[in-house]
């Protein structure tokens, strides 16, 4: 049973130009997406450089202006209150964000930074706050000590920690992760995406995981959404996607992922040169005139793929 549900989102960004400045296009950076999230389950957003995936995230936290489309909140139509303080959705909807650097303010100190969304959303005495603080640096494996210093006195992975530690401060129920770690060396990756792991099960936390980075999202994620040029191409269960790709996109993505082994490497050479030969080939039946993909349709309950212009056309 989903507690959130978004429904056909949009955001367009209006260009300007001209003598007077006049709005003469759009930029379609979400163009109707939708979404469902259930409890302790971790989504994956996809999708190469400047898909949509930001916005996506930002969007749903009131950080951009919504076009169109609606987001449910546990029966609620959240779409309009998302920056008020008064919302359970802004205490339960939590972001981490890529650059745990910029991300903390650097005039804060760390029992701060931390105590900023306790004191918005929890009524708590001084004390219980300094008490509710040191659990979190416990939590996310940081000395109690940490509270006094700034955030440049720590490392990248570090940093990440107490964007995290802020982020469950209000013990949310999803937490938006774009690009976590994309910003660290590979073994602290796998340091913080381990420990995202094990909060989400200790606390039945659901992750919407946003990232470019395919092994990443597989390591991470039970459901995954493929977008392109703001759509959804591909969404399904990490099965469906990993081992029955259906979009030519997806297939192509798959097949670029990197492989460390030297084992097959040929034969992975091959295959990335058919699968490519295949996407250029079949690319005008699977996208429109404006390189936009036609709508989902579903192949199982689970799994939707954009269709195909011979099947948009039956449609
Ligand atoms: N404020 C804005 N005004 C106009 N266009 C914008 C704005 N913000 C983003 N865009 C455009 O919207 C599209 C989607 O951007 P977005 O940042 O969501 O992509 P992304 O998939 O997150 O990319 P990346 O992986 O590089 O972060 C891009 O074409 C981008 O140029």
């Amino acid at each position: 049973m989903s507690f959130m549900q978004i429904n056909d989102l949009k955001v367009h960004y209006p260009v300007r130009g001209g003598f007077f400045n006049t709005v003469i296009d759009q930029v379609l950076a979400v163009d109707g997406i939708s979404m469902e999230f259930e409890r302790g389950k971790a989504y994956g957003l996809v999708g190469e450089s400047g898909c949509g995936k930001s916005t996506t995230g930002k969007a749903l936290i009131g950080l951009e202006k919504i076009t169109n489309g609606s987001i449910i909140y546990e029966g609620e139509n959240v779409t309009n209150k998302r920056r008020s303080r008064k919302s359970s959705f802004n205490r339960d909807v939590q972001m981490i964000f890529q650059d745990a650097h910029s991300s903390l303010n650097p005039r804060k100190r760390v029992k701060d930074i931390i105590a900023e969304p306790i004191r918005n959303f929890l009524s708590l005495t001084p004390k219980e706050e300094e008490r509710k603080i040191s659990e979190l640096l416990e939590i996310v494996g940081m000395p109690e000590d940490a509270k006094f210093k700034y955030p440049h006195e720590f490392s990248g992975g570090q940093k990440q920690r107490l964007g995290i530690a802020r982020a469950i401060a209000t013990n949310p129920k999803l937490i938006i992760a774009d690009e976590p770690v994309s910003a660290l060396d590979l073994s602290v990756q796998a340091q913080v995406l381990n420990f995202m792991k094990d909060i989400q099960n200790e606390f039945g936390l659901s992750y919407l995981f946003i990232s470019h980075d395919l092994g990443v999202v597989k390591h991470m994620c039970d459901h995954i959404s493929i977008m392109y040029k703001g759509r959804f191409v591909e969404t399904g269960s990490k099965e469906d996607i990993y081992t029955n790709p259906q979009h030519i996109y997806t297939k192509r993505l798959l097949s670029a992922i990197p492989e460390v082994s030297p084992v097959g490497r040929e034969e992975r050479k091959r295959e990335r040169i058919r699968v490519e030969q295949h996407y250029q080939a079949e690319h005008k039946n699977y996208f429109d005139e404006n390189e936009r993909v036609f709508d989902l349709l579903p192949v199982s309950n689970t799994h939707y793929v954009a269709a195909t212009s011979q099947v948009k056309e039956v449609l």
